[in-house]
């Protein structure tokens, strides 16, 4: 079975990649299932673009192999578009899920519903040594809650209503989180490269 290397250390991320290339019978190795000790990439840069880039060149670099990176972040329009490129360590360090729910929705604690629109991004990189990096970016638009629900998915899904939806992204399955997610709007673009992989 073909492969392919996600320079992810997110299991949540990491089990999304599994189950779209799947489809195409290509194994996702993720940094997590690999056995060998690899150095943290530093997110220094100032876009989804530049942290999506560093992840998957440096990790093409080290491998000597194509390999696929995913920044991505939440858009909260009531928040300046915050927590944004900070999404994982919205609340510090270490990154904490549920530290970062809890600020986001202290933050919005007096913006009605109607106002609370927001979107997932999600910029993917592809590495290939020797060769331009590739990008390509998904979206998925939709509105934060009040109340946390549902334990599915990661991050922010338990305080996401996705457009078309009365639930959180985290009350709903797997298959249908993939069929409609940022991470899965990326993907989808990138149908013609995964079949030359
Ligand atoms: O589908 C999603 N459902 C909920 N939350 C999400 C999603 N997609 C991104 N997010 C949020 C949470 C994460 O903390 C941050 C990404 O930050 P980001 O640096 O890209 O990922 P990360 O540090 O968790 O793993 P890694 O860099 O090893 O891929 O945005
Ligand atoms: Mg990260």
């Amino acid at each position: 079975m073909n492969q392919i290397i996600i320079a992810t250390k997110n299991k949540g991320k990491a089990n999304e990649f599994k189950a779209f290339f799947s489809k195409y019978e290509i194994e996702a190795v993720s940094l997590l299932d690999l056995n060998k000790e690899l150095p943290d990439v530093e997110e220094t840069g100032s876009t989804f673009e530049e942290n999506a880039a560093l992840k998957a060149e440096q990790i093409a670099t080290l491998l000597n192999t194509p390999v696929l990176a995913d920044d991505s972040g939440l858009i909260i329009d009531a928040l300046h578009g915050r927590p944004g490129l900070f999404s994982a360590r919205y609340a510090g360090e270490p990154k904490n899920d549920q530290a970062n729910i809890d600020k986001v929705l202290q933050e919005l604690k007096d913006i009605p519903l109607e106002k609370r629109s927001a979107r997932f991004i999600c910029v993917l990189a592809i590495a290939i040594p020797g060769e331009d990096t590739v990008f390509r970016t998904g979206f998925c638009e939709g509105q934060i809650t009040t109340v946390p629900k549902g334990r599915n998915g990661f991050g922010y899904d338990p305080i996401f209503i996705p457009e078309n939806f009365d639930v959180t992204m985290a009350e709903l399955t797997p298959k249908v989180k993939n069929e409609i997610s940022h991470r899965k709007n990326a993907i989808s673009q990138l149908e013609k490269w995964i079949h030359n992989l």
